[in-house]
């Protein structure tokens, strides 16, 4: 299995790290704008493999797509992070021309492969790749729901004192401060949260998730990288192995949830297609409220990009 990497920063870097060392790919190429610097980190990666015990071989590339040709996957994190202050939108005319480019390079040499979506603003980057590529929806998705289910297990397990191992979580909506934790599809060792969080420190640990992005650009100055790579390099291992995983993932919606027009996180299995099949949940009330909420606000952020 091959796999390629383009963005060689912070998040794929670190994603090209976790295929590596976890032999999720045979080969992982890393392919960045600037000069020399792909070339250096999958070096570096490579020369890891003695010390840590892998094999999987790590190739840079300076915007050269031969290199890539032949990928069952790509990731495409390429494009500015956020600093302090910014929202993830505000990177929409940077990210989306950056997405553009890369997506229509990357299908010439790699027309079968699944396309995993990092870049920010996530859903509106997703459609953009989809509109590039032309590719069926179940092969051009989108990274945010595992990292967002990631931080809100996270808190809970710091919450309650407990192995994040065991709590079981799932999240949906767009990827940004209107996201749709689900307290009601939380689980601690299969027991529902709700019976060991009570509602105010629950609704806080939800808040909290909501803003983690926000949390981390404040603290470093630039956004976050370990738990963003690691949960694209999950989303690729699901594929290449063929796990048939269920986790949140960006993608299209056709119907499902009684939306036709939007790219939003909904639970899905992941498998060697990509995506095998959507989950729909019977959400109530609130919860489609919510939903609505989240369709309009990414819709919104659609409507520049089709300008
Ligand atoms: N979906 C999610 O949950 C998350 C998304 N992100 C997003 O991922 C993106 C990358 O973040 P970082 O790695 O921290 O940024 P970074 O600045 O460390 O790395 C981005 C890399 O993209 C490269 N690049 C720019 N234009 C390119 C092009 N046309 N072709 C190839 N490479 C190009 C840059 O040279 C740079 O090395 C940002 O847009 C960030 O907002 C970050 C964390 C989580
Ligand atoms: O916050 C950001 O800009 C990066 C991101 O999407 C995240 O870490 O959730």
């Amino acid at each position: 299995m091959k796999v390629t990497v383009v963005g060689a920063g912070n998040v794929g870097a670190t994603c090209a790290d976790v295929l590596a060392y976890r032999e999720i790919a045979n080969e992982v190429v890393l392919l960045d704008i600037k000069e020399g610097v792909a070339e250096g980190k999958a070096l570096d990666i490579w020369q890891k493999a003695p010390i840590n015990l892998y094999d999987t071989r790590t190739i840079g590339s300076t915007n050269d797509y031969e290199k890539t040709a032949g990928s069952d996957v790509v990731v495409i994190t390429s494009g500015l992070p956020r600093k302090p202050g910014m929202s993830r939108d505000d990177l929409i005319s940077t990210n989306a021309g950056i997405v553009k480019t890369v997506t229509e390079n990357v299908i010439k040499h790699s027309p079968e492969a699944i396309l995993i979506i990092v870049s920010n603003p996530l859903d509106v980057m997703t459609y953009q790749a989809h509109i590039s590529s032309k590719f069926p929806r179940t092969r051009v998705i989108g990274m945010a729901g595992i990292l967002d289910t990631a931080r809100y297990r996270a808190f809970l397990a710091e919450e309650l004192n407990v192995s994040p191992k065991d709590i079981q979580a799932v999240l949906m909506g767009g990827h940004g401060d209107t996201m749709v934790p689900l307290p009601r599809y939380t689980t601690v060792g299969g027991i529902p949260v709700t019976e060991l969080v009570d509602a105010e420190k629950l609704e806080a640990i939800i808040e909290r998730t909501k803003f983690g992005g926000g949390e981390l650009v404040k603290l470093m100055g630039t956004s976050a990288w370990y738990a963003p790579g690691s949960a694209a390099a999950q989303m690729v291992e699901a594929i290449v192995r063929d796990q048939r995983r269920v986790f949140p993932v960006c993608i299209k919606l056709e119907g499902e949830y009684g939306i036709d027009d939007c790219y939003l996180g909904v639970p899905v299995i992941l498998g060697k297609n990509g995506v095998e099949k959507v989950i729909e949940l019977d959400l109530d009330k609130d919860e489609k409220e919510l939903l609505a909420t989240s369709r309009k606000h990414v819709l919104e952020v659609m409507a520049v990009l089709d300008k």
